[in-house]
């Protein structure tokens, strides 16, 4: 698409970086312009195995996005939200009850968070097919733009990743591309979150909670660093850390599939969204996403093919007969989150709910 043709978009004005003096999680960065030669994925391939086996998360630069293409999509990103007024917002916010799927808004005030308080925060998922799903009328212009957003974290991102976590895990370079939308049986969206800034009485309440901590229910997520500092990262050490903003770069984080795939040995890692610092308090937060999950289909159990997972040992989450299917793995959670009762867990400091006979635990 020549960008003479693009269609105009009001400019959405963030926060400038904070100046706060934070305590970042030391977040390794790998650089994808390396993936050209056999020898640069093998060295890159080392380098996630170390990154998703200390924090989970990582940077990926030089993903081949320009800076000025991203800070357009951030624009796109805004129109959902400040071009569309509530009343067609909530014509397309029914949730599905048999998928769990939001078509396509999911509102304010949704979610239960903690003492009586609810969620300020909307959002939209796109799916990458954007013609699956209606659109509210502001962001039907840009729809083409989107797809090529979608098309561009699945095969140039997604499928990078994908290719170096098969290396590290000594399997054939494409055995976890094949599993991702290789049959159309897959989902995997663009997501749109607009956190507002919150009363001082539900800060104190939640304590500066917004998004309690959670692994992601999919394979791999792609977060467009956005400079409104909040999102924290739980440490081995039990410390939550802060993920410095890095501009146009990528953070990278592994979920439950990949947990289920890989018997435990890369596991979601456990994230959340604070109150940001001081010098952002006033402004709102808008983030870019790109969720990924295998096929539908497919069976989450783990590659015991592998030579690595056969010498670190393979710890499955459930017995193989009980494996959900991606499918229902994510159905499940969708479902429950923020809308069922938790019961207390024996950790302190958190609650869990059982899926499928698995036990998954959110944090405060
Ligand atoms: O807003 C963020 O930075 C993270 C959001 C998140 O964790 C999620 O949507 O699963
Ligand atoms: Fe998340």
């Amino acid at each position: 698409m020549s960008v003479a043709a693009l269609p105009p978009v009001p400019h959405y004005n963030a926060a400038p970086p904070t100046k706060a003096d934070l305590d970042y999680a030391d977040l390794a960065t790998i650089d994808l312009s390396k993936m050209e030669s056999a020898q640069g994925r093998a060295r890159l391939a080392s380098q996630v195995r170390d990154a998703l086996l200390t924090h989970g998360f990582f940077y990926a630069i030089n993903h081949g996005y320009s800076q000025s293409q991203g800070n357009r999509m951030f624009d796109i990103a805004d129109v959902p939200f400040s071009c569309v007024g509530d009343e067609e917002k909530r014509s397309y916010s029914d949730i599905d009850q048999e998928t769990g799927w939001y078509q396509a808004y999911k509102l304010r005030q949704y979610w239960h968070i903690d003492a009586g308080v609810r969620d300020q925060l909307e959002y939209i998922n796109i799916d990458r097919n954007v013609h699956k799903q209606g659109h509210p009328e502001a962001l039907r212009p840009f729809l083409p733009e989107i797809e090529e957003f979608a098309r561009f974290n699945h095969g140039n991102v997604l499928f990078a990743i994908l290719r170096l976590i098969a290396l590290s895990l000594e399997l054939p370079e494409d055995a976890l591309v094949k599993i991702h939308n290789c049959n159309g049986l897959g989902e995997a969206f663009v997501r749109f979150i607009k956190y507002h800034p919150r009363s001082a009485e539900d800060e104190q309440k939640t304590k500066n909670v917004w998004l309690k901590g959670h692994t992601d229910s999919g394979s791999i997520t792609i977060l467009w660093s956005q400079p409104v500092a909040a999102l924290q990262i739980l440490g081995k050490d039990n410390k939550w850390r802060w993920v410095k903003h890095v501009e146009n770069a990528l953070v990278v984080n592994a979920g439950d599939a990949m947990d289920f795939l890989t018997g435990g040995y890369y596991k979601g890692t456990i994230h959340r969204v604070v109150q940001p610092p001081p010098d952002q308090q006033q402004h709102t937060r808008l983030g870019v996403f790109y969720f990924t999950m295998t096929d539908g289909d497919v069976k989450l159990v783990p590659f015991y093919g592998s030579p690595v997972l056969q010498r670190v040992g393979i710890n499955p989450r459930c017995e193989n007969n009980v494996a959900p299917t991606m499918l229902e793995w994510r159905r499940e959670r969708a479902n429950g989150y923020g809308r069922t009762e938790l019961r207390p867990s024996r950790e302190k400091g958190v609650e869990e709910e059982v899926i499928n006979g698995v036990v998954v635990r959110h944090y405060n």
